[in-house]
C-alpha cells in the first residue's frame, strides 16, 4: 500500500517492542481502546493462522519456522496497514529485515522494565514463553541484557517501572499527541 510512499505521520501504524513480559500485549489493547483503533499482537496472529499455541509451533515445526512466520507477517503488516496499534513479540526485532520495515513506515515504542521488576513476573510467562523454558534465571538475565542493545534500535523509549498497563499507555498517548503536533500542526 505504501511502500514507496510515507504515510502521514498521524495514520502510521504504533508498534511495541520489548522483553517477554514488559507488557507490549496488555498495554497495547489499552493504547488502541483509548484511540479507537484495531489491535494486532502478531504472536496471537501466527496461533490463529496455524492453530496452535506459540509453544507448540516451537516444538513441531522449529523456532527457525516460527521466525520466517514472524517475518513474513510483520513485514506484510507494515507494508500494507495502517492506523494500527501492533504488538510484535518479544524476539521479532532480532531479524534486521523486520527492525528495517517497522522503523521506516512505523512508530516504534520500546517498552522498558527493569530485570529486577522483571523477575517478579517471570511465573506469570514461564509456561508459554519456549525461549524461557529450561533456563536458569542467570541464563534468562544474560538473554535479557543481550537483547537490551536491539530494543534500543527505537523511536521512543517508555520506562514502565511502578507503573500500571494503563499509566503506560497514557504516557504513551501523550508523547505521540505532541508529536502528531510537531509534525501536523492543526495550521
Ligand atoms: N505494567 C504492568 N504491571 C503489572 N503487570 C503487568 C504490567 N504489564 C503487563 N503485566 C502482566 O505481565 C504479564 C505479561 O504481560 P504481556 O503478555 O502483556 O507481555 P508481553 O510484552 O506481551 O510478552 P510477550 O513478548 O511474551 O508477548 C501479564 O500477566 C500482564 O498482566
Ligand atoms: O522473546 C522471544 O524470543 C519470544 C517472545 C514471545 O513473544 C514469542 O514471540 C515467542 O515465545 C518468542
Ligand atoms: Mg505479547
Amino acid at each position: 500500500m505504501h511502500k514507496d510512499k510515507q504515510l502521514p505521520f498521524k495514520e502510521k501504524n504504533i508498534i511495541l517492542i520489548g522483553f517477554m513480559g514488559v507488557g507490549k500485549t496488555t498495554i497495547g489493547i489499552h493504547i488502541a481502546k483509548k484511540l479507537n483503533r484495531d489491535f494486532i499482537d502478531v504472536d496471537q496472529e501466527i496461533e490463529k493462522q496455524y492453530d496452535m499455541p506459540v509453544t507448540q509451533i516451537f516444538k513441531t515445526m522449529g523456532e527457525q519456522k516460527f521466525r520466517q512466520m514472524e517475518k513474513e507477517f510483520i513485514v506484510d503488516l507494515c507494508c500494507n496497514s495502517r492506523l494500527k496499534i501492533i504488538s510484535l513479540g518479544g524476539g521479532a526485532f532480532l531479524q534486521e529485515e523486520i527492525r528495517n520495515v517497522c522503523l521506516s513506515t512505523s512508530i516504534v515504542f520500546f517498552l522498558d522494565l527493569s530485570f529486577n521488576l522483571w523477575k517478579d513476573r517471570l511465573h506469570l510467562l514461564m509456561d508459554n514463553r519456549p525461549v524461557l523454558q529450561n533456563k536458569t534465571l542467570e541464563e534468562i538475565e544474560q538473554l535479557y541484557y543481550s537483547r537490551q542493545g536491539i530494543y534500543a534500535l527505537n523511536h521512543s523509549k517508555v520506562n514502565t517501572d511502578y507503573l500500571k498497563p494503563e499509566e503506560v499507555a497514557d504516557n504513551i498517548l501523550h508523547s505521540l499527541k505532541l508529536n502528531w503536533e510537531i509534525n501536523e500542526p492543526i495550521n
